[in-house]
């Protein structure tokens, strides 16, 4: 049966997103990390992985930047944006007074920094792999408590303190489906395209020149991240993501002229937004446009201007 590879243990935020991806035809199949569960795709161990790309209170997940910049080239076929909300757990029978430790992935932990310094501000922070492995961590007594999803739970025989911690109570976190390269989803009219880019190392402008090449074609860029290269300092890779999608000419043009000025270009997939919004296309930059404008060219360079 096909599975979905995420970024585990049971109970944690990225399994919700594989479940709200409904794909009822695949099991889901914990990874210990980011990084395995993607080398579980890339290793053809499953067909697709279920991993945290971004969060609106903390930003970026540097994990899966890092680890899709790099190894085999993954695509996303899907996006997932899930609102994150948080529950403290513990042994049962624990009082939030006998709490000295409490561990969380150093996302939620960022998350809930005004609760913990009204309620638990005696308690030691641990960072650890994920949310549900902080649960984990309850049970083999690594720490008193942990800041989870509310469905780990279910998960673990851990008693809900407390829920709804959040300091910000509308935050999301978007979740990539990625798969290895194949068919691509069919544009609908609202897609995203996700690139990473590594321009020439300390070329004046660049970057100007790079997010021009996207304006000019009336290409709405949704967000922008850099990472450094891990070499020397001042050297980074840059991660768009723009409304529309390849099959579509004014994207397909500006990836040729991205792939044209810079060293490196790595295509992160073409997929339907969550949020089902009609891509921004500008005016004059339709395939139609295109087509007409190509047709003109071909005049002009058989001589049949007129
Ligand atoms: O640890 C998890 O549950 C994850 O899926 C990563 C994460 C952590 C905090 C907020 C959203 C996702």
């Amino acid at each position: 049966m096909a599975s979905i590879a995420y970024f585990g243990p049971q109970g944690t935020f990225s399994e919700q997103a594989a479940l709200a991806a409904n794909r009822p035809d695949h099991t889901l199949v914990p990874e210990a990390t980011v990084p395995e569960a993607l080398a579980a795709v890339r290793h053809g161990h499953a067909d697709l992985a279920c991993v945290p790309v971004e969060n609106s209170v903390e930003g970026a997940v540097s994990a899966t930047m890092d680890a899709l910049a790099v190894d085999e080239p993954l695509v996303a076929i899907a996006e997932i944006v899930l609102p994150v909300r948080f529950s403290l757990l513990a042994k049962p029978g624990t009082e939030l007074g006998d709490i000295t430790s409490v561990a969380s992935h150093p996302h939620a932990l960022a998350q809930v920094q005004g609760w913990l310094a009204k309620h638990l501000s005696h308690a030691t922070q641990l960072a650890a792999t994920s949310t549900a492995a902080a649960a984990v961590g309850v049970l083999d007594g690594q720490c008193g408590a942990a800041i989870t999803a509310p469905v780990a739970a279910d998960h673990y025989d851990l008693e809900v303190l407390e829920t709804g911690i959040a300091d910000v109570d509308d935050a999301v976190t978007r979740f990539l489906l990625l798969q290895r390269p194949g068919a691509l989803p069919a544009p609908t009219g609202s897609d995203r395209t996700s690139i990473v880019a590594v321009a020439a190392y300390q070329r004046t402008g660049v970057l100007a020149e790079m997010l021009t090449e996207l304006a000019l074609r009336g290409i709405n860029l949704s967000r922008i991240e850099s990472r450094p290269m891990k070499g020397r300092l001042g050297e980074y890779r840059f991660y768009l993501d723009f409304d529309g999608h390849v099959a579509e000419q004014r994207i397909a043009d500006a990836l040729a002229a991205l792939h044209r000025r810079c060293h490196e270009v790595r295509f992160l997939g073409s997929y339907p937004k969550a949020d089902g919004t009609p891509t921004l296309a500008g005016t004059d930059n339709a395939d139609a446009d295109y087509a007409a404008a190509a047709s003109w060219v071909t005049k002009v360079q058989q001589g049949r201007t007129g």
